[in-house]
């Protein structure tokens, strides 16, 4: 793991949650971006999310990426409380498939935005690929990373061609 302060925070409503954001883990740990994973959760833990939402620009946080299912409402309420972008991604969910999550997210009212991923892993892997590319911006050493991820991800298209 990376020993520098967190650029990035990772947090999930529930344990249960990892399987899918392990997914945007694994990504900053191949870009090498610091970052940290909690479980916080706007339901079981309030006074945690608003300490942790309280406190994330000023401990140096670029972005947070939340993760949620069913009523997703963490993402949202920790918009709520800061503005450091969140980076929303949908868990699925049993009952409805991560629909339920997913509409959670994604109808945040006009003033408080939440970007808002796709449901699941691939959703997870690509918040974290945006919060890279959010970094990247004044990051030149990671947006060369950036570029040879998207060259090595084509080639392997590219390898993968019907015969
Ligand atoms: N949606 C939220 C919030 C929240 O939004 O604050 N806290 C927990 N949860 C979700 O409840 C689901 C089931 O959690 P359990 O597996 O712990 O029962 C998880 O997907 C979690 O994200």
């Amino acid at each position: 793991m990376v020993d520098d302060a967190p650029r990035v925070g990772i947090i999930m409503g529930s344990r249960s949650d990892w399987e899918t954001m392990a997914h945007a883990d694994n990504l900053l740990r191949e870009f090498g971006v610091a970052h940290e994973c909690r479980i916080v959760s706007a339901h079981r833990t309030p006074a945690r999310m608003n300490e942790y939402a309280g406190s994330a620009r000023g401990r140096g946080l670029r972005a947070i990426i939340a993760g949620a299912g069913g009523a997703a409402h963490l993402p949202g309420m920790v918009a709520a409380q800061t503005t450091v972008p969140v980076l929303g991604v949908p868990v699925q969910s049993r009952a409805l498939k991560g629909l339920d999550s997913l509409l959670s997210i994604a109808q945040m009212p006009g003033g408080v935005p939440v970007a808002t991923f796709a449901i699941g892993e691939s959703g997870a892997r690509n918040a974290a690929l945006f919060a890279v590319a959010m970094l990247a911006s004044d990051d030149a050493d990671l947006a060369d990373r950036l570029d040879a991820y998207r060259e090595a991800q084509a080639r392997r298209v590219i390898e993968d061609e019907l015969p």
